[in-house]
């Protein structure tokens, strides 16, 4: 991957955000997302990123092209639900085989270090999210400040893990190994219930039936009490 970089909203922007009246997360999201998108060049081969702050971004691509203010994009989904919701603004897609550099990527994260490592994922979205925007000149990563965490793990959430599904018990085994002894961890396999997106199973069936992603994969979520130390 080429260059990777946090965009937040500057402390001028944040500050004018926090002050007005009624401004929300979202609307944090949207800024970011609209600074970000001043990156776009006509021309571009973009990676179209997954989530509600990646969402912002779309469809501000898609308002500049219909505007004519942008010009001859293209764009690689990082999951199925980037690819519909980038049709719906209108961006035309394509993919990595036909573009397998891809110019700058934007998307959001669930946590930030200060080393700028992220975790990804927690919508569900790993595999292709990874790969599109490891094929990046350019990764620009646009988080409010809920998102920034001294260590991965810290926010006490999921840190995604993309496992196929011959074998995942013991996948799953191997990484209770691989954190053994670590105060405060657990591991658990998602399953459809916790996902909203996977809404094809009753409530019943879902406490049961793994989540499956776009590719056809389990994940496993790692938990820290108090994020990872040591090196990553
Ligand atoms: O990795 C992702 C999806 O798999 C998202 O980028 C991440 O979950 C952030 O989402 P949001 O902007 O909705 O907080």
């Amino acid at each position: 991957m080429g260059s990777s970089f946090l965009l937040q909203p500057s402390r001028s922007l944040m500050e004018e955000a926090m002050a007005a009246a009624g401004q929300s997360q979202d609307d944090l999201k949207r800024i970011v997302a609209l600074r970000a998108v001043e990156l776009v060049r006509s021309g571009m081969v973009l990676g179209l990123g997954t989530g509600s702050t990646a969402a912002h971004a779309l469809d501000r691509i898609g308002d500049l092209l219909r505007g004519g203010d942008l010009r001859d994009i293209v764009g690689i989904p990082t999951s199925e639900w980037a690819a519909a919701r980038a049709t719906a603004a209108g961006i035309p897609l394509t993919d990595l085989a036909a573009h397998p550099v891809v110019d700058l990527s934007i998307d959001g994260a669930d946590e930030v270090d200060p080393a700028l490592n992220l975790v990804k994922g927690r919508g569900g979205s790993l595999l292709q999210e990874k790969m599109v925007e490891g094929a990046s000149r350019r990764f620009v990563v646009i988080v409010d400040d809920s998102k920034l965490v001294p260590r991965l793990g810290g926010s006490g959430l999921a840190i995604p893990v993309e496992v196929i599904p011959f074998g995942w018990a013991l996948t799953l085994r191997r990484l209770q190994n691989l954190f053994d002894g670590t105060p405060g961890f657990n591991l658990k396999l998602r399953t459809a219930s916790i996902n909203a997106k996977a809404s094809a199973f009753t409530e019943k069936e879902s406490e049961i039936e793994p989540f499956v992603t776009d590719n056809k994969n389990y994940i496993v979520d790692l938990f820290f009490e108090d994020g990872i130390h040591g090196d990553l």
